[in-house]
């Protein structure tokens, strides 16, 4: 009885607290915010759970892909870093996209075939950026073979870009979509049948509480960080579905995956109550970076998965996705919408 007396005081004090530092919100706007909270922490805990699960699966024999190109966003840090060392594992060149290009050196020098490593600047919160960025890999290299949409940011305020785009849907969705589109030509070159070339997108398990708000994309009528970002990872997801889809009509040699990596211990949680508090259960209970590549070499190079374009994968097999995702409908809504963001007519993408 006293236990059940203290748990409604504490639901009912956080709940009061809660309310005090929001109420100046419509109170549909709380209730959303409360779903979303809820609903991403079960994505989370499925998330831990389904490595778990899993853990075996996390295993990659890497092929020699030795005069073989591959493009990375976001390799200095992170999930980013273990993929790069994979790529050159394998022999590959490897150009990443970064924001300090500086910091090239250093990293090469801490890796097997580092002298095939290149940066070029890359911010993917702006357009221009992600244009100049893909004119610096084209001018070098005019077939690819791998491009892996890595980079991405997780939660914060309410911000548009310099295009005029809320920040998370931009870095993690729209700078990609982009970069595909610009990359597209070269890596339809870099495909042969049976060999195609490979887009791989990482999306991520908080997808799945999240839905593409279309009539206010960038959700300044109701931002709430975790539903953008859930948005974002979301938007990843039905792009890579919908955009092998369009290719595999224009029969293109060009194959377009998208992979949750894990749970997994990086700076990603570095805006979370959840790292602040418990940094010890991250380092427990997530996976490491090392780790966390391995989903995403898997799309890389699996043989397997020539004739899988468009899938969702997690932990190396198919992962669990929300319907919304696979609504054609709204795929090929967002399609258009993104094409509208990047100023371009949908029949020109990717040409
Ligand atoms: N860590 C996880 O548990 C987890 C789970 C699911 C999905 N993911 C996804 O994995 C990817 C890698 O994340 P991570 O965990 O390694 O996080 P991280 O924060 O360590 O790495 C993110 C990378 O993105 C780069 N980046 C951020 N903003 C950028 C910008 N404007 N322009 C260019 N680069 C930018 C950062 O510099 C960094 O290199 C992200 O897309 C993330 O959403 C991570």
């Amino acid at each position: 009885m006293s236990f059940t007396l203290a748990s409604v005081a504490v639901l009912t004090t956080a709940a009061a607290v809660y309310w005090y530092f929001n109420r100046h919100k419509p109170i549909k706007i709380i209730l959303s915010e409360l779903r979303y909270t809820v609903d991403m922490q079960g994505a989370g805990v499925g998330g831990l759970i389904d490595d778990w699960v899993n853990v075996r699966r996390n295993k990659i024999v890497l092929p020699d892909a030795s005069r073989r190109v591959a493009v990375i966003t976001g390799g200095a840090r992170g999930i980013g870093t273990e993929v790069v060392r994979g790529l050159l594992q394998a022999n590959m060149t490897v150009v990443m996209g970064i924001r300090d290009p500086g910091l090239v050196n250093k990293l090469a020098e801490s890796m097997e075939n580092g002298e095939n490593l290149k940066a070029y600047k890359l911010d993917l919160q702006s357009l221009k950026s992600v244009k100049e960025f893909a004119e610096n890999v084209t001018r070098e290299h005019s077939v690819v073979h791998i491009l892996v949409n890595n980079a991405g940011i997780m939660f914060g305020d309410f911000k548009l870009t310099e295009d005029g785009i809320e920040t998370q849907l931009a870095v993690n969705h729209i700078g990609h979509f982009y970069l595909t589109h610009l990359l597209l030509p070269a890596l339809k070159k870099g495909g042969t049948l049976g060999k195609s070339s490979r887009v791989v997108n990482v999306t991520s398990c908080a997808h799945y509480p999240g839905k593409v708000y279309f009539d206010d994309i960038n959700m300044k009528e109701h931002y709430d960080t975790t539903a953008a970002y859930a948005q974002s990872k979301l938007a990843q997801l039905m792009s890579s579905r919908y955009i092998n889809k369009i290719l595999e009509e224009e029969s293109c040699q060009v194959k377009c995956y998208a992979v949750h990596p894990g749970i997994v211990d990086t700076d990603l949680f570095e805006k979370t109550l959840f790292r602040r508090m418990f940094p010890w259960a991250m380092k427990m209970f997530f996976k490491t970076p090392a780790k966390g590549a391995v989903s995403i070499l898997h799309a890389c190079f699996d043989e397997e998965l020539e004739k899988k374009g468009g899938l969702y994968i997690s932990n190396c097999i198919e992962g669990i996705s929300n319907r919304f995702s696979k609504n054609p409908e709204y795929q090929k809504r967002l399609f258009h919408l993104s094409c509208e963001l990047i100023g371009l007519e949908a029949d020109k993408y990717g040409k």
